[in-house]
């Protein structure tokens, strides 16, 4: 089923919450397609609350940003849980749907998720799966088997330039082996599969 189907059953009868999950790899329009639906949400006569991992302050420590520089005002936060009392309760109950960018950042993911989604709330949320890696980053996929929709987008091989990526490689990861580095074109590049495996394998001949 679409997304759009779901925004509109929404609108006629607010019976259930729902989950929706975008993501993909660094650059490949996760925070785009967010906006996108909140706008398409906000037509519908819909209040939604956008929310950030206040880990990313990259271009902005009070807004959802894209990398192309669409913008709109958001509560950064450190954990969801805040984000009632940041509300308040009137508030709380005015929201129809939560909109979470960075969720990657944000250690109480499933509980929030569980809680809005038993209040009503549609929560749509987009982040990385993945690490540079290719491990596990965050909580996001511990909310799968509970999402009505999982939408998983692509950008373009930065080695190649011709197969879709579909993860996301570290600039010089000898230098740095943290999980989490904040970072943008700088520290980061999109790779498809084969191009990942390939660079993996040269970095095991220069161990050598
Ligand atoms: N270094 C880059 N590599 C790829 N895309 C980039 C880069 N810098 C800016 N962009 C733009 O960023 C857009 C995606 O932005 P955004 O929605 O913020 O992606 P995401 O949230 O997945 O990181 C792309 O459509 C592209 O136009
Ligand atoms: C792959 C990877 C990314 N990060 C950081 C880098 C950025 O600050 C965000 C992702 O931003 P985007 O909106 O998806 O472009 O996450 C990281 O900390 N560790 C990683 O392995």
């Amino acid at each position: 089923m679409k997304y759009t189907d779901f925004a509109q059953g929404l609108n006629i009868s607010k019976n259930t919450g729902e989950i929706h999950l975008i993501t993909g790899p660094m650059f490949s329009g996760k925070t785009t397609e967010l906006l996108e639906r909140v706008s398409q949400e906000e037509a519908l006569g819909l209040v939604v609350s956008l929310v950030k991992s206040f880990e990313d302050f990259r271009y902005s420590c009070d807004h959802i940003v894209t990398h192309d520089g669409i913008l709109r005002t958001c509560f950064s936060v450190a954990k969801l849980n805040e984000i009632r009392s940041t509300l308040g309760d009137a508030e709380w109950r005015r929201v129809d749907i939560f909109a979470i960018d960075e969720a990657q950042f944000l250690p109480d993911l499933p509980r929030f998720c569980a809680a809005a989604d038993s209040e009503k709330k549609k929560i749509i949320f987009a982040g990385l799966e993945g690490d540079f890696r290719r491990e596990q980053f965050g909580k996001l996929l511990d909310l799968l088997p509970l999402c009505d929709s999982i939408f998983k987008l692509s950008a373009k091989c930065c080695s190649c330039n011709i197969r879709p990526a579909t993860f996301t490689s570290r600039i010089s990861p000898e230098n740095n082996t943290a999980q989490q580095c904040i970072g943008g074109s700088d520290t980061y590049q999109t790779v498809c599969r084969s191009c990942f495996v390939r660079s993996k394998l040269f970095a095991l001949y220069l161990v050598k």
